[in-house]
């Protein structure tokens, strides 16, 4: 491998200097699509194969599972091999099992896999009916209050000003949570936001465990830190304990988890927290066509912490204003066939997304894309690697590493494919045909393999990647909520349902709820590399009706053409 400065040739100069700017307290604000991912994992490389850090010393942290894998695999494939890339809660329960038994004694409890459940039979007890949608809003409230970091009693003094179910009292709320916790503690269960509570709660108590922690981990990086939570920043201090050796970069932009309790402040804020601040800020947009950025930066006009894009790539066509539908059926049709034709001409389907606001919004697609025989995946649903076709291929090809085979290493995978139900032509329907891209896509991992690779060191790989939860890609078409798409890019990405009461969302009524759905909007546009495509319809699928277009198309300068508008 080449030297730790050959890192630094692939970055522009202003990524260059953060990648160089090794010690911390470190803050870059980075634009959408302007290379942070690439700039941190460099730096954290740069920084290990330069003797800066040990390896296993530095944490870099981000929100979501997939990202922590992206993020793994990019930085295996720069040589920093022991950096371990975790979400918070991740590194959270690692952490809190490991130290659970050291100072409570025995194992720690077990963690809810959701909460509805628990918060259903939480509201029985009391003897109240409430509907799945509104036990949903509890249990969200619920995350809400602990994310930030409010007691009970604490919460009970803020729950006027909070939006309650229909048809639920505040003094009903507040029993709710104490219910919750009741049965919580009765059956010694822990939920996703409790893990992070304890673990602060212990190495703040405890100085031997905070010891370790801090000899563990000597440097911090957080990715997308725009969407920290009050909870997760507890938790950081914690680490850190005063120690400054922290990078964090985000994008106030694309601050799409309020609701959720993050909040941006701690982004713009961080000089106040760490004085000796070195401050950077990236606004050379490397990954969109300049008609896609001019659209995001008149979306993101004059709001606070916004920054400026500037295009750096050139060409590209317009993008088209936003196509204007009588039904969603319509719309989901319009673009399947879209789609399906971009394929034809030979975009990959693996550089295709089709991206929306609510989860419900992808099932009339689906079926447009199925009737077309496209390939498609929705995001956030199984993980490639717990799939169990994927796992008993994994461990067919462990198995096969043991023996010594002397053919090449694209037969044997093919072989133990085939053996696996793998054909070479893709079945029909849509479940088999899911199947078979996953297996495709392992197939397509034989070619990414250095030279004179076997089957060994595919084992390994393909092991490395299980670990990591670094997903090969499918070529298939990529359905997928706009939250769930951050940090992602497609050379073609349809945004549908731009409609007023979709997105923005009918209950986002405030200011802050309407700027939230302004960063969402802006988040779904900048994911598009060459061809962006928006769209909505006037009426929902069976209903008739005439909700107007998005406010954001015209804000963004995409409004529809008189001509192409239904009403
Ligand atoms: N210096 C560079 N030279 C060439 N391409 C670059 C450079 N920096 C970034 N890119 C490309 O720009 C695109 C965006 O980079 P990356 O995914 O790291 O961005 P990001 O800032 O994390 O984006 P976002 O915040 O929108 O998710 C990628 O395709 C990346 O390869």
């Amino acid at each position: 491998m080449s030297g730790p400065e050959d890192l630094l040739a692939a970055l522009d100069p202003d990524q260059r200097a953060i990648a160089e700017c090794l010690r911390g307290p470190v803050r870059v604000l980075a634009g959408a699509g302007t290379g942070k991912t690439r700039t941190i994992t460099h730096r954290i490389a740069y920084g290990v194969r330069s003797g800066v850090y040990a390896a296993d010393r530095v944490l870099a942290v981000t929100f979501t599972r997939k990202a922590a894998g992206e993020l793994q695999g990019r930085l295996r494939a720069l040589g920093a091999e022991g950096v371990r890339a975790h979400t918070f809660h991740g590194a959270a329960l690692a952490q809190l099992g490991y130290f659970w038994p050291q100072f409570v004694g025995g194992p720690a409890p077990k963690v809810l896999s959701g909460k509805v459940a628990t918060v259903s039979q939480a509201v029985e007890s009391q003897g109240w009916r409430f509907g799945a949608e509104a036990l949903r809003d509890i249990a969200a409230e619920i995350e809400w209050r602990k994310v930030s970091m409010l007691s009970i009693d604490a919460y009970a003094r803020r729950v006027d000003d909070r939006a309650l179910p229909s048809g639920m009292r505040a003094e009903q709320m507040v029993e709710a949570h104490r219910a919750y916790e009741r049965l919580t503690d009765e059956r010694r269960q822990i939920d996703f936001e409790d893990v992070l509570i304890l673990l602060t709660g212990m190495l703040e108590t405890e100085p031997r465990a905070a010891l370790q922690v801090r000899e563990r981990y000597g440097f911090f990086t957080v990715d997308e830190y725009q969407d920290v939570s009050p909870l997760q920043h507890a938790l950081l201090r914690v680490w850190l304990g005063g120690r400054d050796e922290i990078c964090v970069v985000g994008d106030a932009s694309q601050t799409i988890y309020s609701f959720a309790g993050a909040s941006s402040e701690h982004l713009l804020r961080f000089g106040s927290e760490h004085p000796g601040m070195r401050a950077f800020t990236l606004e050379r947009n490397y990954r969109s066509a300049p008609a896609i950025v001019r659209a995001a930066n008149r979306l993101m006009r004059d709001r606070p912490g916004a920054l400026t894009l500037e295009p750096l790539r050139e060409g590209g066509s317009d993008v088209a204003p936003l196509s204007w539908f009588g039904s969603e059926h319509d719309e989901a049709e319009a673009v399947a066939a879209s789609i399906a034709e971009r394929i034809h001409v030979g975009v990959p389907a693996s550089e295709i997304a089709v991206l929306y606001r609510t989860n419900s919004q992808s099932a009339l697609v689906e079926e447009a894309l199925t009737r077309r025989g496209v390939s498609f995946r929705v995001h956030g649903g199984q993980r490639f690697f717990d799939r169990a076709d994927v796992r008993q291929v994994v461990i067919m090809m462990r198995g096969q590493a043991k023996v010594a085979d002397p053919r090449p290493l694209f037969q044997i995978v093919s072989d133990i494919l085939r053996s696996a139900g793998w054909t070479a032509h893709p079945p029909e329907t849509a479940a088999g045909r899911e199947r078979w891209e996953a297996m495709n896509a392992i197939l397509g991992l034989v070619d990414e393999m250095p030279p004179g690779a076997g089957v060994r060191e595919f084992a390994d790989e393909l092991t490395a990647r299980q670990n990591a939860q670094h997903e090969p890609t499918l070529d298939a078409v990529t359905l997928s909520a706009i939250h769930s798409s951050k940090g992602l890019e497609w050379s073609l990405v349809h945004v549908i349902g731009l409609v007023e009461g979709t997105l923005p969302i009918a209950y986002a009524s405030d200011e802050a709820g309407l700027e939230e759905e302004r960063r969402l909007t802006y988040v779904a546009l900048t994911r598009a590399k060459e061809e962006l495509r928006i769209s909505g319809s006037g009426g929902r699928a069976g209903r008739r009706g005439g909700r107007p277009p998005s406010r954001f198309a015209a804000e963004a300068g995409l409004e529809p053409r008189p001509l192409d508008a239904v009403t």
